[in-house]
């Protein structure tokens, strides 16, 4: 008989896209992303990370002060990076698993990459215009997204 205590394809993904994550040298918010076929193989991943060239230790990680010494003048979201990362030709169809909704630069990513689903864990910045917009566009284009329903299950790995 098989064993019955196996992931779900959703836990699996939004495993995957949270162990990416962890990658990011983000102090405040790592954030992770995984790309997934309608058949459920897995295309590409990401996390948000400065591009290549740009160095860990000499851009800025700083949230505030004059954009130009912030992290967000310069970081790639994990959902791009996620979608720049893929080398096989079209993400038609597919489906992204992120552990934090997408901003509204990555929606328009997101839209255009031709990914049709959206399955997230976090929505911290909900209430940001950024987000709202980033909702409008992906209803208006037909994006579907719903939010990843935690299990309470712990998974550890011994490395
Ligand atoms: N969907 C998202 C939203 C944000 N990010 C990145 C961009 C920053 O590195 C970080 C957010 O930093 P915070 O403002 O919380 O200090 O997360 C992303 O990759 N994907
Ligand atoms: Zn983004």
């Amino acid at each position: 008989m098989k064993r019955k205590n196996y992931i779900s394809w959703d836990e699996y993904f939004m495993g995957v896209s949270k162990l990416s994550g962890m990658r990011s040298k983000d102090p405040s918010t790592q954030v992770g992303a995984c790309i997934v076929s309608e058949d459920n193989k897995i295309l590409s991943m990401g996390y948000n990370g400065f591009p290549a060239g740009c160095s860990d230790d000499e851009f800025p990680w700083e949230r505030e002060g004059d954009i130009y010494d912030t992290k967000y003048a310069y970081v790639t979201h994990s959902e791009l990076n996620a979608i720049l990362n893929y080398r096989g030709g079209s993400l038609e169809g597919a489906k992204i698993y992120v552990s934090l909704f997408p901003c509204n630069e990555c929606a328009k990513a997101i839209i255009q990459s031709g990914i049709r689903t959206i399955v997230y864990d976090s929505d911290k910045y909900a209430d940001t215009p950024t987000t709202r917009a980033s909702k409008r566009m992906l209803d208006a284009a037909g994006v579907r997204y719903y939010q990843y329903q935690r299990t309470g299950r712990k998974v550890e790995l011994e490395m």
